[in-house]
C-alpha cells in the first residue's frame, strides 16, 4: 500500500534491541512515541508484556513488532541499531516497506564487504575501496530512502541506560537529518553536535575499536598508563591516515566521534572489544571469548577488513597489521608489542 504524505505516520522506529538499541530507544522514548522491532516474537513478548528484552528495562510506553511492514507503516524516522554481520540482512528485509520519506539514522560502528557471488574476504586476491561498505553505504545500495544519517561517538550503553552525562555526534549529507536527530535525542543529560562528513564519522567509530582492542591487551598486560597514551596517540593517527585513505576528513576523527569515543572506548572495562583484548592478554584464545561473549565486539571483524584494505592500497598502519597477526596469525601478544616499539614512527604528528 503507498502512503502519502497526509498519512505520514508520527512514531519513531528503532530496529534491534540489543545493548545500543534498547538505550536509544529509552532515550527516544523520553520525548516521542517509539516502536521498536525485535526479530524474535518471545522478545516482542516480553517487551510488550513485562517491558523488558532480554531483561533489559524498556520504557513502558514503547510498542515492539516482529513485523517490518509495521514499523515502516508506522515511523517515519527510524534508527538501525544492529550489529554489521546482520546489516544487510535486516536492511534487505525492511527494504520492500520503506519509501523516500523514510528518514534512516543507524549506530552501527562496523563494515560490510560488496563482494561477488561466492566471493569472501579469503578468496578474493585484493580489497578494494569499492569492496568495502559502511552502513550508509548498505542503506544507499539497498534501500530507496535518500536521507540517511548515523549516530556515533562516546556512548556507552550501559552508561547511557544509568542517564550519566554523554554526547554524540549525528552526520549526515543532509541539514534536515542532523536537525531531526538532535530533536529528537538532545536532553539536559545528552548533547548532540552535527557533521556533514557521514563517512568520516562512521569510519571514525568503526576505526577506534581496533585500537580499543589493543588497549585492552596492554591492560591485560598490566603496562601502565603511559603505554596506554602512547597507545591512543599512535592509534589517532592511523586512524586518520586510514580514514583519509577510505574517504572520511581529518576533522571527523579528531572530534567527538573520533577521539572521544576512542578514549571512551580505550579506558572503558565495559567496552566489548576492550575485553576482547584484555582476555587475549590474560591467554584466552580468540575463539574462546568469542564464544563466551553474548554481545557483538565489532573490532574484530573490522581488523580482517581493515588489514586486507592496507595491503590492497600499500598502506602501513602497524598498529592493525599486529593487531590482526596476534587475533588470526598466533603471533603472541608480546611479541606484537615488541615489534611496534621497534618501528620506526619518528613523526608525531604529520597529518596536519
Ligand atoms: N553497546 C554499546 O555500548 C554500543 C554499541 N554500538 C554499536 O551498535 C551496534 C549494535 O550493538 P549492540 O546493541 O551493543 O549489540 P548487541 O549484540 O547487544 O545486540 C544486537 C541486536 O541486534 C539484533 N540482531 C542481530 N542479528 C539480527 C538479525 N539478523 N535480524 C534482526 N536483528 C538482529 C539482536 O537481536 P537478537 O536478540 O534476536 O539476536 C540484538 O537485538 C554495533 O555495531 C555496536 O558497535 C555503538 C555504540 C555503543
Ligand atoms: O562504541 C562503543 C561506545 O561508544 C561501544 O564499544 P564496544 O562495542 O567496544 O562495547
Amino acid at each position: 500500500m503507498a502512503l502519502k504524505n497526509s498519512s505520514k505516520p508520527k512514531k519513531i522506529g528503532v530496529v534491534g534491541v540489543g545493548s545500543f538499541g534498547a538505550a536509544i530507544a529509552n532515550m527516544l522514548a523520553e520525548k516521542n512515541e517509539v516502536m521498536v522491532y525485535a526479530r524474535k516474537e518471545e522478545i516482542v513478548e516480553e517487551i510488550n508484556s513485562v517491558h523488558t528484552a532480554s531483561g533489559r528495562e524498556i520504557n513502558p510506553s514503547i510498542q515492539a513488532t516482529f513485523d517490518p511492514e509495521e514499523l515502516c507503516r508506522s515511523c517515519n524516522i527510524l534508527f538501525f541499531m544492529v550489529p554489521s554481520a546482520a546489516f544487510v540482512d535486516v536492511v534487505r528485509r525492511f527494504a520492500p516497506h520503506l519509501y523516500p520519506f523514510h528518514l534512516i539514522i543507524h549506530g552501527t560502528k562496523g563494515l560490510a564487504l560488496n563482494l561477488g557471488p561466492g566471493e569472501s574476504l579469503e578468496t578474493v586476491q585484493k580489497l578494494r575501496r569499492s569492496q568495502i561498505l559502511t552502513m550508509s553505504e548498505v542503506i544507499l545500495q539497498e534501500t530507496v530512502s535518500v536521507r540517511v544519517g548515523c549516530l556515533a561517538g562516546p556512548n556507552i550503553s550501559k552508561e547511557l541506560s544509568l542517564g550519566q552525562p554523554a554526547a554524540t555526534v549525528i552526520a549526515s549529507k543532509y541539514n534536515e537529518v542532523i536537525l531531526e536527530g538532535q530533536r529528537l535525542l538532545r536532553s539536559e543529560k545528552f548533547q548532540v553536535y552535527g557533521n556533514s562528513d557521514i563517512i568520516g564519522v562512521e569510519l571514525s567509530g568503526v576505526l577506534k575499536n581496533i585500537i580499543a582492542i589493543a588497549a585492552g591487551a596492554i591492560a591485560g598486560l598490566g603496562l601502565g598508563e603511559n603505554a596506554k597514551g602512547l597507545l591512543i596517540s599512535r592509534g589517532m593517527v592511523e586512524m586518520v591516515h586510514l580514514s583519509k585513505a577510505l574517504g572520511g576528513s581529518v576533522q571527523s576523527v579528531i572530534g567527538l566521534a573520533g577521539v572521544g569515543d576512542l578514549v571512551t572506548t580505550c579506558n572503558s572495562v565495559d567496552s566489548r572489544n576492550f575485553t576482547v583484548g584484555f582476555r587475549l592478554a590474560k591467554g584466552e584464545t580468540l575463539d574462546q571469548i568469542l564464544s563466551t561473549m553474548d554481545e557483538v565486539a565489532e573490532g574484530v571483524n573490522t581488523v580482517r577488513i581493515i588489514d586486507a584494505f592496507i595491503k590492497t592500497a600499500g598502506i602501513r598502519a602497524p598498529i592493525t597489521e599486529n593487531l590482526h597477526r596476534v587475533l588470526f596469525e598466533d603471533l603472541p601478544i608480546a611479541e606484537a608489542l615488541h615489534f611496534l616499539m621497534k618501528y620506526p614512527f619518528s613523526v608525531d604528528v604529520d597529518f596536519v
